[in-house]
């Protein structure tokens, strides 16, 4: 489980974290969701160690987030890290040499999924087709946290849909995932927690399934209750 306790965080005078505290179970999808600046990516960035913070805890099954914490968690950002001038291939071969836990086979069970030619250059690579090469380079490290910022940020309904697949498929397997979202819309149904942000604060921690069964309320029920109060 990925606990983050009471956490705050200050870029000058400005206070990003304010006391943001939720939990990320394995086997199961956590979203984060909140407007532009809401502290999403400063969240999943503090939860790396890659920014520091100010007051508060982070624990990786109950231990503390330290340069260990990497055998257990990754970090796929929102843009594609490769050179443009690298192909697919040689994007995957790099992360082989340099991740001791890549997983050849789930690599190419992803990149034969997406139906993509490994002899593509990065620079040529439509922005959906960018991002499902991330989440493949992401998913093929062996970790048992993967943290996505906006999987399906700017990219069409159909590079959506397949990516959505790869989170209902057994790619995903049992690992605990946490992903940002400004906007629910169709994934809604994918995600088993919701974490409600704003001004760096949690304003609600919910399972999706539950407030389903016992509310009738869908995530976007709940945002609309919660954000426009
Ligand atoms: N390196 C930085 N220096 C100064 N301010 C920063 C820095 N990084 C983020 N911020 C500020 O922190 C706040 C939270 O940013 P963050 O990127 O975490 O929000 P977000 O919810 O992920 O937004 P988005 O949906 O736009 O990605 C914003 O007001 C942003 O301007």
């Amino acid at each position: 489980m990925i606990e983050v306790k009471n956490i705050s965080k200050k870029f000058g005078r400005k206070k990003v974290l304010d006391g943001l505290s939720f939990q990320a179970n394995k086997g199961e999808i956590t979203c984060l969701i909140g407007i532009n600046g809401s502290g999403k990516t400063t969240t999943l960035k503090a939860i790396m160690a890659l920014t520091p913070i100010s007051e508060g805890q982070i624990l990786i099954d109950e231990s503390p987030i330290s340069k260990s914490s990497y055998e257990k968690v990754t970090f796929i950002p929102d843009t594609i890290t490769m050179l443009p001038n690298m192909t697919i291939k040689e994007s995957m071969m790099f992360m082989r040499d340099f991740y001791t836990n890549w997983n050849a086979d789930r690599a190419s069970q992803l990149l034969s999924f997406f139906k993509l030619d490994e002899n593509t250059r990065i620079s040529e690579l439509s922005k959906g087709n960018a991002a499902k090469i991330n989440l493949l380079l992401g998913l093929s490290i062996d970790v048992d946290y993967v943290l996505m910022d906006e999987p399906f940020s700017g990219i069409d309904m159909f590079s959506r849909e397949q990516i959505a697949d790869v989170f209902n498929s057994h790619l995903i397997e049992d690992r605990g995932v946490i992903i940002t979202t400004h906007e629910i819309g169709d994934i809604e149904h994918l995600i088993d927690k919701a974490v409600l942000l704003e001004n760096g604060k949690v304003l609600k921690e919910f399972n999706t399934e539950e407030i389903r069964m016992q509310e009738g309320k869908s995530v976007v029920d709940v945002m609309r209750e919660v954000f426009l109060r």
